[in-house]
């Protein structure tokens, strides 16, 4: 029995979005066909698609009898997590064979590193790169050669961009199938503790980099649960990647085991295997609340306020931040990890991890059970397995053994009777300078309610500046606005917390109010982020000068300038004319700023798709 409240917003989502997720269902209807899909492509077609295969592989494609599996990767070398993709095509071939199948790669996709551009022009391109990826993803699946998907992605913008396009070829069966995080370095506190030192002048470059260098030191995802592993916990609540799979090591036995038992699913969900399952069959509404329901019970990055509001729409299907805000007060915080906490994914993992917080969800009637997955079997109560590597290997290179009932460290998993917060810890953000969303899981609750004079910004760097004049010692709500994706393309603003944070421990009540992003490893500064009407958008941001009064209050859910009504008659600021636009190819991304979405709509460019052209109306 699901939780009043959680039937009550799947209740209203699937109201909401009846006409939408109905013309979703009829387009994939249409555009399903008996297998394999090449039949229908002509002898020319095929002949190219394996011109270049190994003998065996090119008999079966142009004897059109296997089915044949394409891969969309997501490789490269600048994000560690995408690394080790760079051995997954050949185990997935491989394992396909095995199943009898065919594998190729059907195309790449870009891939930005979040830790590499944080603070840098290139953040600026960091969210339109999401949609640039689904993009891609349809060109290499525009071949038609595929039977079933292999996706190969793990962070922030990589996961959302290939389950949009998933989802708009949602009449092919499609699974995730990740790399793993890194083993823990030097801890996230510890980590963060050197940058404030840092940014207080108490320590030179030479000790930073050989503290960030021992954080991040191996191929696999960072270990924070920042965007990447929170897309992790996604795909497993979701039901779009094995059970287990998410936090298992890269370059491992297991870890191959589970890609080539990944590549042996995927086979069986084709219309020529055991159970056709396309994508549109697992992505309904029930599998968005359960994400929402690992949102909030993980306490999990912000970017997926924008993310799975754009991951919904493309399936049809309509959420915004009252869905959020709901879910958060009904599902507990029952994880604790960095910036939540000072453990790491793999300690989550060592836990319990993703086996024990879906028992323990499933325990208290939090989630949908009843759902289709890509594990097959009886719904979610699947994802309370975890994989272990098969001795015999054949034909299941994985078995799965029930997990844990229990948290096996009670510090890091707690259960929802004794949970580290009582709700989800996202806070829907709203007044007379807009909507927003703060996450106050990791925000001491000291700090909740700041009342503070703005100091108005319009970049990110000039806080930084008054930062090193020393000017910011006084408490103070930074106001740092045309951040939005109109603007320049809603960059995190993550290299503020250390500063910000330095000045929270002196004692000084600070905040931040953005129509920015922060990272998902943001945490312990109370920030209104994402708010709408962005300032370029004549935002009441816009409006604000430097001395207003701020009040934002996380126990209320308000963020408002103390005297509204001299607001009103102010004239908006206008923007000052960026310096970077030659940079980096800014000036390309023109067009995307121009198109996207606002924040809660998700921030997409990609507009509605022919059967909902409708859609443009506001979100209810
Ligand atoms: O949303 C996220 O999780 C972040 O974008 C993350 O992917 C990014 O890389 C951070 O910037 C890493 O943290 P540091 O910048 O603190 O290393
Ligand atoms: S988690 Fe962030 S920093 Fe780490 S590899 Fe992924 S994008 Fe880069």
């Amino acid at each position: 029995m699901t939780n009043a409240l959680i039937q009550t917003v799947t209740d209203r989502i699937i109201k909401r979005s009846k006409e939408t997720r109905q013309a979703y269902l009829a387009d994939c209807k249409a555009n399903m066909r008996p297998g394999p899909r090449r039949r229908r492509l002509t002898e020319g077609n095929v002949a190219h698609a394996s011109a270049a295969c190994p003998v065996l592989e090119k008999t079966e494609i142009l004897g059109a009898k296997w089915a044949n599996i394409g891969i969309v990767t997501a490789y490269n070398d600048m994000l560690s997590a995408h690394q080790p993709f760079e051995r997954f095509p050949s185990i997935i071939k491989h394992a396909a064979r095995r199943a009898g199948a065919t594998a190729q790669v059907a195309g790449g996709v870009p891939a930005m590193c979040d830790g590499v551009t944080q603070g840098q022009d290139g953040m600026e391109l960091s969210l339109f790169s999401r949609d640039i990826i689904a993009y891609s993803t349809a060109i290499a699946l525009s071949h038609d050669m595929f039977d079933g998907v292999i996706h190969l992605g793990v962070c922030d913008k990589i996961v959302p961009g290939l389950m949009i396009a998933a989802l708009r070829y949602g009449y092919l069966p499609q699974i995730f199938a990740p790399a793993g995080p890194m083993p823990s370095g030097i801890s996230n506190p510890e980590k963060a503790r050197i940058r404030q030192l840092f940014a207080e002048g108490k320590v030179g470059r030479e000790e930073l980099l050989a503290a960030e260098s021992a954080s991040y030191h191996a191929p696999g995802t960072c270990t924070f649960y920042g965007t990447a592993n929170t897309n992790q916990m996604l795909m497993e609540i979701m039901g779009m990647q094995l059970p287990g799979a998410s936090f298992v090591h890269p370059n491992t036995p297991l870890r191959d085991a589970i890609t080539a038992q990944t590549t042996r699913r995927l086979v069986s969900m084709t219309n020529m295997g055991e159970s056709f399952t396309p994508a549109c069959d697992i992505i309904d509404e029930r599998a968005i609340v359960n994400g929402l329901v690992g949102l909030m019970a993980t306490g999990g990055s912000t970017n997926l306020t924008i993310h799975l509001s754009a991951i919904a729409k493309s399936a049809g299907i309509l959420i915004n931040w009252d869905d959020y805000s709901d879910i958060s007060k009904a599902v507990p915080l029952i994880c604790k990890i960095y910036p939540n906490g000072i453990s790491d994914v793999n300690h989550f993992h060592a836990a319990g991890g993703m086996a024990y917080l879906i028992h323990e969800l499933i325990n208290e009637g939090l989630v949908h059970t009843d759902v289709t997955t890509v594990a097959g079997g009886e719904g979610l109560i699947e994802y309370t397995r975890e994989p272990i590597k098969n001795a015999h290997a054949d034909p299941d290179p994985v078995l799965f053994r029930k997990g844990p009932t229990e948290s096996l460290d009670p510090e890091i998993l707690g259960s929802v009777k004794t949970p580290f917060r009582e709700d989800g810890g996202l806070r829907l953000m709203s007044g007379n300078l807009g909507r927003g969303v703060m996450k106050i899981s990791a925000v001491k609750r000291e700090h909740w309610i700041v009342e503070a004079p703005a100091i108005v910004i319009n970049h990110q760097n000039e806080l930084m500046e008054m930062h090193k004049s020393g000017i910011l010692e006084r408490d103070f709500v930074a106001v740092v606005r045309f951040q939005g994706p109109a603007a320049n393309g809603m960059p995190e603003l993550h290299k503020l917390t250390p500063v910000l944070g330095a000045l929270q421990d002196k004692g000084y009540k600070v905040a931040l109010v953005t129509d920015g992003r922060m990272s998902g490893a943001s945490g312990k500064v109370p920030a209104a982020i994402h708010m709408h009407p962005e300032a370029l958008h004549n935002g009441p941001l816009a409006k604000v000068r430097s001395g207003d009064i701020i009040r934002l209050d996380a126990e209320t859910g308000t963020i408002d300038v103390i005297s509204p009504e001299e607001l009103d008659s102010r004239e908006v600021a206008a923007r000052p004319k960026p310096d970077n636009l030659s940079a980096l190819g800014m000036n390309m991304f023109a067009p995307m700023r121009e198109q996207a979405d606002n924040a809660e709509a998700g921030a997409s460019v990609l507009g509605d798709p022919e059967w909902a052209a409708h859609l443009r109306r506001p979100l209810a």
